[in-house]
Order: C-alpha cells, then structure tokens, then sequence
C-alpha cells in the first residue's frame, strides 16, 4: 500500500499563541529587522511566523533568498496585499501589483526607459539639480536634509513630468511631501488586515479609523497621481511640453492606437511610481551618507583626497569622472549596505506551494527577505556593523566583498527597476558633497561639540532621525564653483 508522503513541516520559528499564533510578538517596523536577526540565530535563515492564520517566511540570508526569489523568481513574483495603501489611492501602483498581465505591461512601460544604457540620457538632470542642492545647502546648512530631498525629487519630477522644480514652495515639493505624510500615517496594522469587510464599519467604531482616513485622504492621492499628466497632456497641445517620460508615452500611444483612458490611467501610474520609487530612496540614501561621514572622518578624508587627487580642485567632479574614482563608488556601496534604505524589502508572495531544504512554503505565504539582517551577515561581511567602505575595493588594497545587491535592490522578477537611476542620482551627490563641504560634528552656543547620536526611523523605508551636523565649504575655491554652477543653471531655467 502506497502511504502519502507527510507534508514536510513549516520552517521553524518562535513559539506561537493558540489561534493568533504570532500576533503579540511580532516586532515593530522600526526593529523587525534586528529582531529576526536576532531569531536567525536560533531558528535558522528560513524561519515562518504565524499571524491570523496568515504564513510569514522571513528569508535571514542572501543564499536563500536567491534560492527562491532569483532562482524559483517565477513562484515568488507576486506580491501580498496592502490593505490601507491600495484604500488610499494606490491599488494600481507597480509595487503594489499582483503578478499578471497588467503588473507585466506597467514593468515594461517603466522598465525601457530605465535601461542602463537610457538612464545616461537623464544626467543633465542630476547634474543642474546637484548644483541647486549644492548652493542650498551652502546657503542655509540647517536645512540640508529639505535640500537633498527637493533634488531626489526634482529629479524625479522632471524626469516623469519634465516639470522644472525652481523654488522650495514649488506646487510639486509640496505634493511629495503630502504622499510622505499619507504613507506615514496609514503605515500602521488595522482591521483591514483581518478582513477587508471592515471597511464598511462606521467611522466611529472603536478602532476604525481608516475609514475616515480612506475618504479623506482617497481623492487627495488620486489628484496627485492625474494632475500632473493632464498639466503635460495640455502641454502637448499646446506645444510647450518638454521630453519626459509620460509626454513620450503620450505621443507614443496617441500614434499607435489612440489614447484610450485606459492608457492615461497606466501612464498616470507608472509616472508616479518613478517619483514613488525613487524620490525618498535616494533622499534617505544621500543622509545616511551625511550621517556616516559624520561619524566616520577618517573615510571622509579619503574620499576627499580621491577626489582631490583626479578632479583636483578647479571643478566639480561629474560622471565622465566615475571611472577613476573607486573609493567614491565603495562609499556608495557601504552606505547602502550599511543602511539599505528598505530594510525588510519589500515583500513577495508564494504563488504556489513550494518544498526548500525540506520545509513547506505554502501557497499564499508572504516572503519577508531581511535586507538589513542579510547586509549585516557575519559570514559574507567583515565586522559588518562598522561602515567601512574598503571592503569593497578588490585584494589586495581591500577586502574583495561583494556588493548585496538583492539585499539593497531586490530580487527576481520584482527588482527594482529604477536601480541604474538610483545609483546615477546618490553617485552624483555624493561626489559633490565631498568635493565640496567638510562634513563635520557642529558646536553649541557655549562652543562645545556635539556628539551626534545616528538613529533611523522606518516606515518600509529607513531615514536618519535629525541628527546636528556642520557643513562648510572646504575653501574659498569651492564655494566660488557652486556658485559659478548654479548661476549658470539659473541662467538655463531662465531660457
Ligand atoms: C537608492 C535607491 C533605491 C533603492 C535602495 C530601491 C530599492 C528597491 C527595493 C528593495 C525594491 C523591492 C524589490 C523586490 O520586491 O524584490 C524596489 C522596488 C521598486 N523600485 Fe526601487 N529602489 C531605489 C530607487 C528607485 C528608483 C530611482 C525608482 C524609479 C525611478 C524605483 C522604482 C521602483 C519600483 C517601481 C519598484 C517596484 C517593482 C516591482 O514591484 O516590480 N526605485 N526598489
């Protein structure tokens, strides 16, 4: 008699409630990651949690990750639902998308524009804005954070839009700043993850408030995802609208086969997840940046003298430069494997049941790969906690790492795809900043120096909380480049 074969068992993990299973334990945002770290080291890399009857398998290395996200990628593709994100306006944003025919068409629309070799066509851009972000901050350095996120989002902006973002009150800033507020505060656990039939509680129904959240804040998002395409679409006619990413499909499309609504709908989308996408990453990269220069002066000054070295000090380094600066690039590379800005990437889904290593990962179960505990892996990084970016340079000047990719970018058939982008935008203001400011601990009134204190907050992305810092010129020469820089870009937009 043939006996049916046990289904292997789930892959380990803390010991769970009855029925709630992991509920009461399961970490905050803020800490998750160095809780499953933590957990990692007892339970193993593959280990599952159990919330409500929903399968959690947190993924604590890059081999299994790989195995399953890169290397079975067609049974991991999809994504898990976001209850309150796709309440408030965002159902139909690429990250959010289950895996399908529709996911496929936006991945391609935003995928060949941001090809490696494409993503050489938008450097012009990150070239004026550095300038802008560059001159801000040596104008006003308590404001250095507002300054670098007006250029990731500049950026971005033009890019989508080919709206020129020209002062700190631009209608734009304020846009990205409001989709920050919302994804803050509807980045919280509610009853929508239980079941979607609470949304038609009553507003005043303890614990309900969602409700009110998703009807206020639902047309808000919807405005900001549609009316920047409508200012290019009237653009176009009338004649004025400038190379971007959504007039582009706009021609293309209105040429192929009529513009339906349908396609001004996937165009709005995709657009916005470029500013989605890429605004606040590279925002949140370039200040950690800042925070380990800060801490670390010692890499500062190599940086520096790098720079110095092969650009000298006559002008401001820019990508032709790229080749000839390794420790710049390692600097890049040890930011964002120190910190990866979303350190719980962002979560796949087992679109059929799977066995691995001899565990059973269930259809339907969400895949959390822990960026931050993989980046921080003893076995594949030396003294990992220090930022250290020589760990990056080949033997024998370093020590041969390699770069995490999937942990900082992701994996299979949802990696980022704004990754070469991404990299042009924080190489770029990271070459500049230390080519021009010395980044150092600021003093108080009374003289004293104050001892920064580097902490993050996370919300699915991570960001230095507010820390003092002093940013000067490093000459005379310096400051008379930025300067020159920025009248010259001034002198552009006035064109
Ligand atoms: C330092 C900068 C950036 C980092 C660290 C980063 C990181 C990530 C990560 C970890 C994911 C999830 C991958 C996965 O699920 O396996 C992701 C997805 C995504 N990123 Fe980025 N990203 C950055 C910049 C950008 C930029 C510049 C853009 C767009 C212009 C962008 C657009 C997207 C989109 C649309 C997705 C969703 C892809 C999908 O679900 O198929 N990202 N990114």
């Amino acid at each position: 008699v043939r006996r049916r074969r046990a289904r292997p068992p789930y892959p380990p993990g803390p010991p769970a409630d009855p029925l709630i299973g992991h509920i009461r334990i399961m970490p905050s945002t803020d800490n998750a990651h160095e809780v499953f770290h933590d957990w990692a080291q007892q339970y193993g890399d593959v280990m599952s949690l159990d919330v409500l009857g929903t399968r959690y398998v947190i993924l604590n290395s890059a081999e299994a990750a790989t195995d399953l996200l890169e290397k079975r990628n067609s049974k991991y593709a999809d994504r898990p639902t976001f209850p309150m994100y796709e309440r408030v306006g965002w159902k139909d944003t690429l990250v959010f998308l289950p895996y399908g025919p529709y996911f496929r068409k936006q991945r391609k629309m935003l995928q060949l524009p941001l090809e490696k070799e494409r993503v050489t066509d938008f450097r012009h851009i990150e070239e004026q804005e550095t300038c802008v972000m560059l001159y801000n901050i040596m104008s006003d350095p308590d404001n250095t954070d507002a300054f670098v996120h007006r250029y990731t989002t500049a950026v971005t902006m033009e890019l989508a839009y080919g709206h020129r973002v020209v002062s700190n009150d631009d209608e734009y800033l304020k846009a990205a700043d409001m989709v920050i507020d919302v994804l803050r505060s509807v980045t919280r656990p509610s009853l929508l993850d239980v079941s979607p039939i609470f949304e038609y509680l009553p507003a005043w129904f303890p614990g309900a408030w969602f409700v009110k959240c998703i009807k206020e804040i639902k047309p808000v998002v919807l405005r900001e995802i549609q009316h920047p395409v409508s200012v290019v679409q009237q653009e176009l006619m009338a004649g004025t609208a400038k190379p971007s990413f959504v007039s582009q499909q706009l021609e293309d499309l209105s040429r192929e086969n009529g513009l339906s609504q349908e396609d001004l709908y996937t165009v709005s989308m995709v657009a916005h997840q470029i500013f989605g996408g890429g605004s606040e990453t590279g925002w949140h990269t370039i200040m950690t940046f800042i925070a380990c220069m800060l801490t670390n002066p010692d890499v500062q000054r190599k940086g520096e003298e790098e720079l110095d070295s092969v650009v000298g000090r006559g002008r401001l380094p820019d990508f032709t430069d790229r080749d000839s600066l390794p420790y710049i690039d390692c600097i890049v590379k040890e930011t964002m494997r120190w910190q990866p800005v979303v350190p719980l990437s962002v979560p796949h889904k087992a679109m059929e049941d799977d066995e691995y290593r001899g565990m059973h990962i269930p259809k339907g179960a969400t895949i959390i790969p822990n960026a931050r505990g993989i980046t921080w892996d003893e076995r594949h990084f030396h003294e990992p906690r220090t930022y250290k970016p020589e760990r990056f340079l080949p033997r024998p000047q370093g020590a041969g790492e390699v770069f995490p990719q999937g942990a900082v970018f992701g994996w299979g058939r949802r990696l980022c795809p704004g990754r070469y982008l991404a990299d042009d935008v924080v190489w770029l203001a990271i070459a500049r900043i230390l080519a021009v400011f010395d980044i150092q601990k600021a003093v108080d009134a009374d003289g004293n120096v104050v001892e920064p204190h580097i902490e993050f907050t996370t919300v699915l992305t991570s960001h230095p909380k507010p820390f003092p810092c002093s940013l000067r010129p490093r000459s005379e020469k310096a400051a008379e480049l930025v300067r020159q820089a920025y009248d010259m870009h001034m002198a552009n937009v006035a064109v």
